[in-house]
């Protein structure tokens, strides 16, 4: 469905103002542009790694918002606008001149089905709920994905990475005769891709945490269209970094393997909390690190004791490294 586009020009101060007048008036899901640097705040739980350089903040914002065509658009706008003049009386709106366009599709929530295929990482088929297996990879280890809105198909390649180092460990534990079923700690889920994978490879039980509550909606359904259950994988919306209770919840030296697939920074702020949850011995297997933030993520582990550096792999641009709790 198309929909109909309006571009408020506005000021940068008006932004937070304008935006929970629209929130009032049932509008949802603008858009902001304008030339603020995000803060540190704004990104925590992001996948954004390197921010754009921005020229100078002049002031000025465009915030967008958007209304279906067969809605009542006039008497939205009439409202809009008398709703912009009450705020006119106590902040400077800027011009608040509203344009009108028609946008692309917006059903992003679905649009992304139409390009994800079954597709293989080594012995492992990764597939939509909707697609059949295709001929040639009946062998394989199938894995059903449908992220809906959490981060992770399997296409990516720091997925790709951490499920190649988590089928290379699950293979040496298990050929080892690890005892006791091996337990794998997910950080940053997403669909619980990474976690799904560890118990089709062998794991006994998985404990995963992210931040964003989508995750655990689609771990769950993740979990029933691959016949396993929440006894075999827990996860808790929370931040293992500074949260006392997902960090209880997690347990101390529970875990052989711990897999977080964010971003650099936050592995390195992560590092130091995994060394409390694995087992000594256990393997930490870490991605979402772009390569020019490899030597930062090496760095930190260096200057961790509790840690030795096993592995060091790359997929495009993108950086595993795997090391091992003393
Ligand atoms: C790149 S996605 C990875 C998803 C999936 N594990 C994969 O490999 O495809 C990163 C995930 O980490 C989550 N995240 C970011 N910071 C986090 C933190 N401090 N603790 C837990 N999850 C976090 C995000 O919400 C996002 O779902």
């Amino acid at each position: 469905m198309k929909w109909k586009k309006y571009t408020l020009s506005t000021t940068t101060a008006a932004v937070d103002l304008v935006s929970a007048a629209f929130s009032e008036l049932g509008i949802e899901g603008i858009e902001i542009e304008d030339h603020v640097p995000l803060s540190e705040q704004d990104t925590k739980g992001m996948f954004i790694d390197i921010l754009p350089e921005l020229p100078p903040d002049d002031g000025r914002a465009r915030v967008s918002f958007y209304l279906e065509p067969e809605s009542d658009t006039e008497e939205m706008l009439v409202r809009v606008r008398e709703s912009l003049e009450e705020l006119r009386l106590f902040t400077d709106i800027g011009p608040g001149e509203i344009s009108e366009s028609e946008t692309e599709d917006r059903d992003w929530i679905n649009n992304w089905k139409t390009f994800f295929h079954p597709f293989t990482v080594d012995d492992i088929l990764i597939k939509p709920s909707w697609e059949q297996i295709p001929a040639g990879a009946e062998g394989k280890t199938p894995i059903q994905i449908d992220p809906g809105t959490a981060f992770g198909t399997g296409a990516h390649e720091t997925t790709q990475l951490c499920i190649r180092q988590l089928a290379k460990y699950l293979k040496i534990m298990r050929a080892a005769g690890v005892r006791d079923g091996i337990e794998v700690l997910d950080v940053g889920t997403g669909s619980g891709i990474l976690g799904i994978a560890a118990l089709k490879l062998g794991a006994a039980h998985v404990f995963a945490t992210d931040l964003d509550d989508n995750a655990v909606e689609a771990v769950g359904e993740n979990l029933r269209s691959n016949a396993l259950t929440e006894a075999q994988f827990r996860t808790v919306c929370g931040n293992l970094i500074d949260d006392a209770e997902v960090q209880a919840a997690a347990g101390d030296e529970r875990y052989d393997i711990a897999v977080a697939n964010i971003l650099a920074p936050v592995i390195i702020a992560l590092q130091g909390e995994i060394a409390r949850h694995l087992k000594h011995g256990g393997i930490f297997i870490t991605s979402g690190i772009i390569d020019t933030k490899e030597d930062e993520v090496r760095e930190a582990f260096g200057r961790n004791p509790e840690f030795e550096l096993l592995e060091v792999n790359r997929q495009g641009e993108w950086v595993n490294i795997t090391v091992r709790r003393r």
